[in-house]
C-alpha cells in the first residue's frame, strides 16, 4: 500500500518544539517513525501532546526544529491526503448525518482502496443510524463517526489524540483491530491515550513529551 525505503523513516523530529509568547509548550523532541510502526505520545496534563499532534497535522506551525516526512523536509504539499489527526474535535457536521460527513471527507480525500461508506459505516458499528442526524447520536457514537475516516480515506500516517475516549469495550477493540490492520498494510501511527492502551501488536515505540 505505501511505498518508503526501508532505511528512510516515515516521519522524523529533529530539535522540534513549539513556542507560545516566545516560551516553548515542551522541551524539544526527537524522534522517527517509520512505516508499519506504532508510537505512544506519553505526557502529563498540559505537557503539549496535542499541540505536537497539531504541528503534525499542518494546524501549527513548527516554533523550532525540523521535521521530515520520507527523508525531505516537511512540505505540507507533498502530504495532503497521507495524514488523518483524529482529535478531541471530531470535526464533525452536526446536522449532517454520519453518511453525509463521511461523504465531505472523501470528497477532500478521497478513498482507501476497496472502501466505501455504507460498509465501513457497517464495520464501525453504525449499521442503522447512516441517516440519523450526528447532533442525536450519543458521544460514543459521534466518535464512531469520526473513527470511520480511518477506514475511509487513504491516508499512511494516523495521529489518534485519546481515540479511546468515550468508547466502550466493542469501540475500544475495535481501534486496536483498525490499528493493527493499518500497521500490517505498511501505515503508521501516533497516539495518545492516558489511559492503559491495550494494543497487542507488537511493542511499540514511546514518545516522552515533557513541558
Ligand atoms: N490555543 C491555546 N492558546 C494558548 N495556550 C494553549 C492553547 N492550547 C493549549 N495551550 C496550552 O499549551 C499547553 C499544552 O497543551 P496541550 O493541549 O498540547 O497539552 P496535552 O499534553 O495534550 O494535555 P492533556 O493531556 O490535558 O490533553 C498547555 O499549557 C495549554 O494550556
Amino acid at each position: 500500500m505505501i511505498a518508503t525505503t526501508p532505511s528512510v523513516p516515515l516521519l522524523e523530529a529533529r530539535a522540534l518544539s513549539f513556542l507560545r509568547q516566545d516560551e516553548p509548550v515542551f522541551a524539544p523532541i526527537d524522534f522517527q517513525l517509520d512505516a508499519g510502526e506504532l508510537a505512544l505520545i506519553e505526557g502529563d496534563n498540559g505537557s503539549g501532546k496535542t499541540t505536537l499532534m497539531r504541528i503534525l497535522a499542518g494546524l501549527l506551525h513548527v516554533g523550532a526544529g525540523e521535521l521530515f516526512w520520507r527523508g525531505k523536509p516537511m512540505q505540507r504539499d507533498d502530504c495532503i491526503g497521507e495524514i488523518l489527526f483524529l482529535g478531541h474535535q471530531l470535526g464533525l457536521k452536526a446536522d449532517l448525518n454520519p453518511r453525509e460527513n463521511l461523504l465531505i471527507a472523501a470528497g477532500l480525500n478521497g478513498y482507501r482502496d476497496g472502501s466505501g461508506i455504507a460498509s465501513v459505516l457497517d464495520e464501525i458499528g453504525l449499521g442503522g443510524f447512516e441517516d440519523e442526524p450526528v447532533r442525536r447520536l450519543s458521544a460514543g457514537q459521534k466518535k464512531r463517526v469520526a473513527l470511520a475516516r480511518l477506514l475511509l480515506l487513504p491516508a499512511s500516517l494516523w495521529l489518534l489524540d485519546e481515540p479511546y475516549a468515550n468508547l466502550d469495550r466493542i469501540g475500544i477493540a475495535l481501534v486496536n483491530r483498525l490499528l493493527e490492520k493499518h500497521l500490517a498494510a505498511g501505515g503508521a501511527a501516533l497516539v495518545t491515550s492516558h489511559g492503559a492502551v491495550s494494543f497487542h501488536g507488537g511493542e511499540p515505540r514511546h514518545i516522552r513529551i515533557h513541558a
